[in-house]
């Protein structure tokens, strides 16, 4: 470990400073952190593919993930979402959404419903339909489909819509179906589509995998956009798009062999000669 990797610090401390006060069902935030993983290892079978791993994610921060094939990140994000109860996996530690909310005690739809949104790397849009009613039935939920398609549409819905459109540049094609987006436009709009149910953290696995250089300029400053509207994790292999998204002064977590190698802002783990060896020198 380097000493760049850990900031606890400004964490709000350890999650056994638990508050009792916070509504049921709530995210209770009030220590600034949205997201505590603490001490997780997750076995398959001996194989540990993470490993004693700790890291915080603040409200509102933007936090870039990087780490080589088989660090363990899309492990990481499975067990934050509750995705790997059904598979040979043992979980020891604790991940908890707020001060109160053990996501390793809950089922993958109670945890999206908490409002923790993930996008995976390939898009996922409803193809035969307008971009803005894939926007207005990601709002809808899990009322019944064609309920929500016959539904009137309030004003309230309609201006988040029309916000979500302006937000993930999708305006001139809100008419279109998403099957004839190119690619970085169905990205976009399956983003849009998770920001209508106001996620309190935002997990995207490489975004802008596929996409051009044009494309992938444009979501990283959609996402500079929304940075601190929600807490949002991205893992990517796209080293300028994550320094464009960490910026000078965001956190950047490199992960390898299922923990946390080093952390800092893009520069300090530039610089890191473990970083150096096991990644970026690759
Ligand atoms: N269900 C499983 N059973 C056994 N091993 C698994 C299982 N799922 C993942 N692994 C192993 O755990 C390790 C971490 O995998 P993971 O997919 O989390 O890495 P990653 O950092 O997301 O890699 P990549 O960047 O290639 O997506 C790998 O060695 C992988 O082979």
């Amino acid at each position: 470990m380097t000493d760049i990797h850990a900031d606890t610090a400004g964490a709000g401390g350890p999650i056994t400073h638990l508050a009792h006060f916070a509504e049921p069902g709530k995210i209770d935030t009030t220590h600034g952190v949205v997201l505590y993983v603490e001490n997780l290892t997750v076995r398959f079978d001996a194989f540990r593919a993470i490993n004693d791993l700790s890291l915080y994610i603040r409200e509102g921060e933007l936090r870039c993930i990087i780490g080589p094939n088989g660090a363990g990140k899309t492990t990481l994000m499975d067990v934050i979402t509750g995705k790997t109860g059904h598979r040979n996996a043992t979980i020891e530690g604790e991940v908890y959404l707020g001060q109160t909310l053990n996501l390793l005690t809950m089922q993958e739809p109670q945890i999206a419903q908490l409002g923790i949104g993930r996008k995976f790397q390939k898009p996922s849009v409803f193809e035969s339909q307008p971009v803005w009613e894939n926007l207005y039935l990601a709002d809808a939920g899990d009322r019944r489909w064609h309920a929500a398609l016959n539904a009137r549409i309030t004003a309230d819905v309609r201006e988040r819509i029309e916000n979500t459109l302006s937000t993930m540049k999708l305006e001139s094609v809100a008419y279109r179906a998403a099957g004839e987006l190119s690619h970085g436009q169905k990205q976009r709009l399956e983003i849009g589509m998770l920001l209508m149910q106001k996620p309190a953290l935002l997990l995207l696995d490489e975004p802008v995998a596929g996409m051009t250089d044009r494309e992938t300029a444009e979501l990283a400053e959609i996402l500079q956009g929304i940075r601190g509207t929600c807490s949002i994790v991205v893992v990517e292999h796209d080293m300028g798009f994550v320094s464009s998204l960490a910026g000078d002064q965001g956190t950047v977590t490199v992960l390898a062999a299922g923990t946390v190698l080093a952390q800092g802002t893009m520069q300090q783990v530039q610089q890191d000669p473990q970083v150096i060896e096991s990644y970026l020198g690759r």
